[in-house]
């Protein structure tokens, strides 16, 4: 069986594989569930849960029959990525003062960031079309995820990074892995026009997030939560944004979950960005119907660095679809949230910590109720931004003789 998809504008199917419809809009996945029960889906799904020597005890595949059943299972590149925590933290909800909070902690997946859930997917998916060159531009933690599932597909990985605001640690971690990085003068978004324009006659598969299939990988990390709160969903689930890639994965994995029968509420959705690359925010707080592009975004926050998000028209209907809400938090914000998510022990980069900062944002402004619940999702790993983590923690490491005078005046 053929994998279907569909435009998300013009709402038109199509056959084949590609990464936009002729009219412009990006593409998603179509799946038949009609012949799922969900009864039997939760036993089956509980059941992988405790089989750890097969691909289904990935956190992405153990849903295999909801992502991608046609793909034969010999064809799966896996690292048994996914099987996150979900925490609930004393320190962090009683300093937001709501009644519960959970941290889903994507940054423990192999690479170290969310990424993992889709591009196990999309690099499967490739190499199963007899794709052996992958390639990708990013800020760093698309390019480390993928550079990683390249390297054991046995395949090659050809990333474009940009010259400013990225994390060296990502890059360094990309390049270990074997990919060949081009560093150019610009931003993400100026790469995504480029393979936009270029990809096709390059003839490598382009492993971002305006291919379908690294949504429909992405769509496990609401699956996980679900399944982590027995089916029972909070109110709310704190995300945040850049290029729009997960909210999409999210609203698109919310719908599977209600249209089976998983999950008998929807819960709203708070997008949460960077003051300094909050485009979306922008449109969705002025009411506005069109994206307004910023030609130099910038954040501390080195994964939100984007102006220009390509999947902010599925974004828009996730909004719409959850009763969604937008906020943006500045630099200051977010490296005080960080500083709390890692206090609590569970840690994380500054993209990931906009969620807590939005979440704190959210409640002082009231439009999250402190009796309601909350998801935040954790998307990057604490040593992904250390440049950051630097600047902000060298000034508090103390320094002493080694005598017992000397030591025992810190202790
Ligand atoms: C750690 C981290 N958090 C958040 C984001 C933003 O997610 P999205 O681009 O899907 O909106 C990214 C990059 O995309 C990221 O790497
Ligand atoms: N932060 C991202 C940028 C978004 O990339 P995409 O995978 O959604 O295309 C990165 O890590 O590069």
């Amino acid at each position: 069986m053929q994998l279907k998809f569909i435009c998300c504008d013009c709402h038109v199917g199509q056959a084949g594989f590609d990464y936009r419809c002729s009219c412009g809009g990006l593409l998603e996945v179509v799946h038949d569930f009609k012949h799922l029960d969900a009864d039997h889906l939760k036993i089956l799904f509980h059941h992988r849960l405790s089989d750890r020597m097969n691909p289904y005890a990935s956190g992405v595949w153990r849903y295999k029959e909801l992502i991608y059943p046609e793909l034969p299972e010999s064809d799966i590149i896996t690292k048994y990525e996914g099987n996150t925590g979900l925490y609930a933290s004393n320190l962090i909800q009683q300093s937001l003062g709501i009644r519960k909070v959970w941290l889903k902690a994507q940054s423990e997946n192999p690479s170290g960031s969310f990424k993992d859930n889709g591009m196990t997917v999309a690099v499967s998916h490739g190499r199963s079309l007899g794709y052996r060159r992958f390639t990708c531009t990013s800020t760093g933690n698309t390019s480390s995820s993928l550079a990683m599932y390249a390297a054991l597909g046995e395949c090659n990985s050809y990333v474009l990074v940009p010259n400013e605001q990225i994390s060296i640690n990502k890059v360094l971690q990309t390049m270990a892995y074997g990919a060949k990085v081009i560093g150019f003068d610009g931003t993400y978004d100026d790469g995504i026009r480029f393979y936009e324009k270029h990809g096709r006659e390059l003839g490598m598969y382009i492993c971002n997030s305006v291919n379908p299939l690294r949504i429909e990988g992405q769509k496990s990390i609401i699956y996980e939560i679900a399944q982590g709160l027995n089916w029972e969903m909070p109110d709310w689930i704190v995300i945040p944004g850049g290029a729009l890639s997960n909210l999409s994965a999210l609203g698109k994995g919310l719908n599977d979950l209600r249209q089976l029968g998983l999950i008998n509420k929807i819960p709203r959705v708070a997008l949460i960005q960077a003051e300094g690359a909050s485009p979306f925010h922008r449109m969705i707080s002025r009411g506005e119907s069109e994206i307004v592009p910023i030609p130099r975004p910038s954040t501390i926050a080195s994964a939100l660095n984007i102006g220009n998000p390509p999947s902010w028209r599925k974004a828009r209907q996730v909004m719409k679809q959850t009763e969604g809400i937008t906020c943006s938090v500045s630099d200051e914000e977010i490296m005080e949230a960080k500083t709390l998510i890692d206090r609590s022990g569970i840690g994380c980069e500054p993209a990931s910590a906009a969620t807590v900062a939005g979440l704190r944002k959210l409640l002082a402004e009231k439009r999250i109720d402190k009796n309601e619940t909350a998801v935040c999702i954790l998307t990057g790993n604490l040593l992904k931004d250390t440049d950051v983590l630097r600047e902000y923690q060298m000034s508090r490491l103390l320094y002493a003789d080694l005598t017992l005078e000397s030591v025992g005046k810190w202790l």
